[in-house]
């Protein structure tokens, strides 16, 4: 049998995997490990998984002139490294994947492979796409570059998860400069391309910054509207008077991004689909009927809107439209009227322009990040008002539940955790209860609940509920941690319950990615009554941590877990509580469930515990479902011409 020692990259690639939760995370880090030693290896190797190979195009002539002098850039003024050309992959292709064999079979098949063949074999082990296509996501925040929630955290993993399935993909989002997070985008080069884009009232100018990372192009759009401090949409003082603009331009910037930008050599070109999320992206698809294709461009590229939350739509008066630079006669697509209730005076007609609707009406398909949410949003109770619009486009509507970065979210391996544990062996998990209650300056006891809490302080999460029911709470013989920024009503709330309950319960008011990993790993109940949910990511992190989530049975969450059944035929089942309806009482019986389940039933504690840490989130499985919209989308004609 061949020894690691002494092999090239590929081979040390296939000494044995430790003993891992699942056959999908562990064929998936294995993987993963590879293309990054592959990555390392430079040269040809740098893009392990080839994409389409695309006949260099001339650049199309566009309503946007590049400006003929590059100015000096603000920063990183090195040139862009370019990857090497893409290597022939034969697109269209359909490769053979690992469906079918199993685990031992995988194992064996990889011992006795040769070097050679070894390499080849690491490549196939990711599920390949039966397509390759030119993906381009356009977002207003991905981590790790810039984050403020789940949106981040979604369109940090995707477009890796799609590039590893051989597309090549392509993310654009602005180059915030707000002090800290200056260093996130270090390693991202100046590209000497810039445009000027005609809205506003001007010219403004945008210049393009590129890093190639885990077979992605991260593309970062530059302009002074994203340099100042503050987080990523606002300040201390609310949300900048300006996001409308600082997001049109984006939206521009990301339409020609793929018509300028020769990354690797070579542009992404026409025939690329448009991954739009959120409000802050959704101008692309109406930039695409209104300003694109009447020219003869971008007929062949389709668009995707992702539904992250409905909560924020992009929403302004609309004297605001002859900023946007759209023809007069696209202004339906973006009208929008406030019932009149919603109206400020007896004046206000409720006129305004809404940049996701202007998305809900022509993009060619329209996707939610749960199964459960894209049902809700065709509701009065959950469309936010688009509940008519959406309904209207209900067959090409779909849900698509998120997946979870197992290279950042793994209880084994995570970087932050002061213990390491996994299914297979939990002790570890009590280490980091006992280490988090240090941190915390809560009592070290390893008998007492500790339950956590994560996210934006926001309406949506249900913040109120937890504040109406902590005094109840309180009585309990439990620990309670809050971790989360934003109303800063809910902030001062939370330093005066720790102050009230010096030895229960402790409120972080912040934002901290460790914070955040050490009470997932370290708390035995993670709380999440959301008003509504679209997805949730923290429920399926806590899952993966062995921690089991108590939440309120809406959208995503709904989706995701399941109730435990002690009485099942098959023996216990289940992977937490999922209440309904929302209320304290509800809440309360849930959690207290969930207690004396820890308390009085260790077996059944454990059952739920690896049950959830056993459930594969993984990106690839909604990798594989968003191809399938793609292709979808590619049957039929883009929806606006
Ligand atoms: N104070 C803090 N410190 C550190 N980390 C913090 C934090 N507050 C929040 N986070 C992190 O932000 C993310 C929150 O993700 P969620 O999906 O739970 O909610 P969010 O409402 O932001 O996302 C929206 O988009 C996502 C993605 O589609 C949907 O899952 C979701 O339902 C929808 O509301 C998690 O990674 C969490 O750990
Ligand atoms: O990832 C977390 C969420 O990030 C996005 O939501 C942000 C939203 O898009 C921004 O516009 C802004 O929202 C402000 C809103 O516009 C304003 O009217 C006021 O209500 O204050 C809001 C907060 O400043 O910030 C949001 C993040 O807090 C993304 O669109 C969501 O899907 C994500 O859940």
């Amino acid at each position: 049998m061949a020894t690691a020692a002494g092999m090239g990259i590929g081979a040390a690639c296939l000494v044995a995997p430790q003993v891992r939760p699942g056959r999908r995370l562990r064929l998936q880090r294995v993987r993963r490990r590879c293309v990054a030693e592959l990555s390392r290896d430079g040269g040809s190797a740098q893009r392990p998984l080839a994409p389409a190979p695309l006949v260099k195009q001339p650049v199309m002539p566009t309503f946007l002139v590049p400006t003929s002098t590059p100015p000096a850039p603000a920063q990183s003024p090195s040139p862009a490294p370019t990857p090497p050309p893409l290597p022939d992959s034969g697109v269209g292709e359909i490769e053979p994947d690992l469906e079918g064999l199993t685990e031992d079979s995988i194992d064996k098949t990889i011992f006795v492979a040769s070097e050679q063949e070894s390499e080849i074999m690491d490549v196939k082990e990711q599920a390949q796409a039966k397509v390759t296509r030119s993906v381009v996501f356009v977002t207003g925040e991905a981590s790790p570059y810039a984050k403020s929630g789940g949106l981040g955290d979604v369109c940090g993993s995707l477009p890796i998860a799609l590039a590893l399935r051989g597309h090549r993909v392509m993310v654009v989002m602005p180059r915030y400069m707000n002090g800290a997070l200056n260093k996130n985008f270090a390693n991202a080069f100046y590209t000497e391309k810039h445009i000027k884009i005609p809205c506003f009232g001007g010219e403004h100018e945008v210049t393009f910054f590129h890093e190639y990372r885990d077979s992605v192009d991260w593309v970062f759009v530059d302009h002074p509207s994203y340099h100042r401090p503050g987080n990523l949409y606002g300040d201390n003082f609310g949300a900048f008077g300006d996001n409308q603009f600082r997001y049109t331009l984006l939206c521009y910037a990301a339409c020609e991004a793929p018509l300028i930008l020769e990354l690797g050599g070579y542009i992404y070109g026409q025939k690329c689909m448009f991954v739009v999320n959120d409000w802050h992206a959704s101008l692309v698809p109406v930039l695409l009927a209104a300003k694109y294709r009447p020219y003869g461009v971008y007929r062949d590229a389709r668009s995707v809107l992702v539904i992250h939350n409905l909560a924020h739509q992009g929403v302004e008066p609309a004297g605001t439209y002859p900023d946007l630079g759209l023809p007069p006669e696209w202004y339906g697509a973006l009208e929008w009227v406030f019932p009149e209730w919603a109206r400020r005076h007896a004046l206000d007609k409720g006129e305004a322009v809404n940049f996701l609707k202007g998305a809900v009406v022509t993009a060619d398909r329209i996707v939610t990040v749960s199964q459960g949410y894209s049902w809700e949003v065709t509701t009065a109770e959950g469309g936010q008002g688009l509940n008519e619009l959406l309904s209207s486009r209900k067959s090409v509507l779909n849900g698509i539940v998120n997946g979870i970065d197992i290279n950042d979210w793994n209880p084994s391996t995570d970087k932050f955790l002061p213990y390491y544990y996994s299914v297979d062996d939990l002790s570890g998990k009590a280490k980091c209860k006992a280490e988090l209650q240090k941190e915390l300056g809560l009592p070290i006891r390893p008998d007492v609940p500790l339950i956590g809490f994560i996210g934006r302080l926001d309406y949506q999460k249900g913040i109120d509920l937890i504040k109406l029911a902590i005094p109840d709470l309180m009585r309990d013989n439990i620990q309670f941690v809050m971790l989360g920024s934003g109303d800063p009503g809910f902030e001062g709330w939370m330093r005066s319950t720790e102050s009230g309950y010096r030895d229960k319960f402790r409120g972080w008011v912040g934002f901290s990615v460790p914070v955040s990993h050490r009470i997932t790993a370290g708390c035995d109940i993670l709380l999440m009554p959301s008003r509504f949910e679209p997805c949730g990511l923290n429920q399926l992190y806590a899952m993966q941590y062995g921690t089991v989530p108590v939440v309120h049975g809406t959208g995503g969450l709904r989706d995701t877990v399941e109730n435990f059944n002690p009485f099942a035929e098959k023996g216990e089942q289940g992977t937490g509580w999922a209440f309904s309806p929302l209320t304290i009482e509800k809440m309360l019986w849930a959690l207290r469930m969930a207690i004396s389940t820890y308390r009085e039933h260790k077996s059944s504690w454990e059952g739920l515990m690896k049950r959830g840490m056993s459930s594969d989130f993984t990106w690839d499985h909604a990798a594989s479902q968003y191809e399938q919209i793609f292709e979808w989308a590619f049957m039929d004609q883009p929806y606006v011409m």
